[in-house]
């Protein structure tokens, strides 16, 4: 089953506008391999100009978006927003999202279903913490996270699952590519299960968590990973050897 392989650039709340120009003038300079699907995802005050400046061979996706198009809701971005400046991606879900702000399963799932009927993609996160892992919890949690949004979308052609262990984010300390792969395998048989075998084959299921310039093969080598959804090293210029992790097949 071929699925193209996808690297997203998670920046969070790094970057300021000097940096903005010299990660555009970057991934401009990166052959980007015919394979790979790139997206980065800077923080909402810099997608209009990464848009505007970057190659159209390389998405741009935002961090969030809300559950309505548009209203009293301080703060908040749309994705009618997003998708009038352009912008075809959105992450959702991400564990810092969830942690920090609060945000729970449901509203993320919401907040799925909103973007795809707006017709801006989404990156969707699942993951567990390390205390659930060590739990043997580690399905529970991410099938009930995917749960949550499986029942609110029909059409899964434009949504990524990054599976992102939150022990692993920022840490350093990767997930080994046994470890991911056996998540991976099973997210992908839950979508057999409880969505249908097209999607579970079609859908693809990144990693995310300390992947960086090194790591990255190794773990590209299992055959349920489809990409990296990267934060830190996003911000490097190992980047561009992520991005051309399949440059070689
Ligand atoms: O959260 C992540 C990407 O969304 C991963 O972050 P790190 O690559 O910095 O561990």
């Amino acid at each position: 089953m071929s699925r193209k392989f996808f690297i997203g650039g998670n920046w969070k709340m790094n970057g300021d506008v000097a940096f903005v120009k010299s990660h555009v003038n970057f991934i401009n300079d990166t052959e980007i391999p015919a394979n790979t699907e790139v997206v980065i995802a800077p923080p909402y005050i810099y997608l209009d100009s990464v848009r505007k400046h970057l190659k159209k061979e390389v998405g741009v996706s935002a961090q969030n978006s809300y559950t309505k198009s548009s209203g009293a809701y301080t703060g908040e971005i749309s994705p009618e927003q997003l998708k009038d400046l352009g912008i075809e991606w959105v992450i959702l879900g991400h564990s810092e999202r969830r942690e920090i702000f609060k945000e729970s399963d449901e509203f993320v799932g919401e907040k799925v279903a909103h973007a795809l009927a707006t017709g801006v993609k989404v990156i969707a996160c699942v993951g567990e913490k390390l205390e659930e892992r060590e739990a043997n919890l580690t399905e529970e949690v991410v099938f009930r996270q995917l749960r949550a949004i499986a029942d609110r979308i029909k059409d899964w052609t434009h949504v990524v699952i990054a599976y992102e262990p939150v022990w692993a984010i920022g840490t350093g300390k990767v997930a080994t590519p046994t470890q991911a792969q056996q998540v991976h395998i099973a997210l992908r048989d839950w979508l057999r299960n409880n969505v249908s075998a097209h999607v579970a084959d079609h859908t693809r299921i990144i990693y995310g968590g300390s992947v960086n310039g090194k790591n990255c093969r190794d773990l590209s080598s299992e055959g349920d990973i489809d990409g990296f959804l990267v934060g830190g090293a996003c911000l490097k210029p190992e980047f561009s050897d992520i991005v051309r992790t399949k440059a070689h097949l």
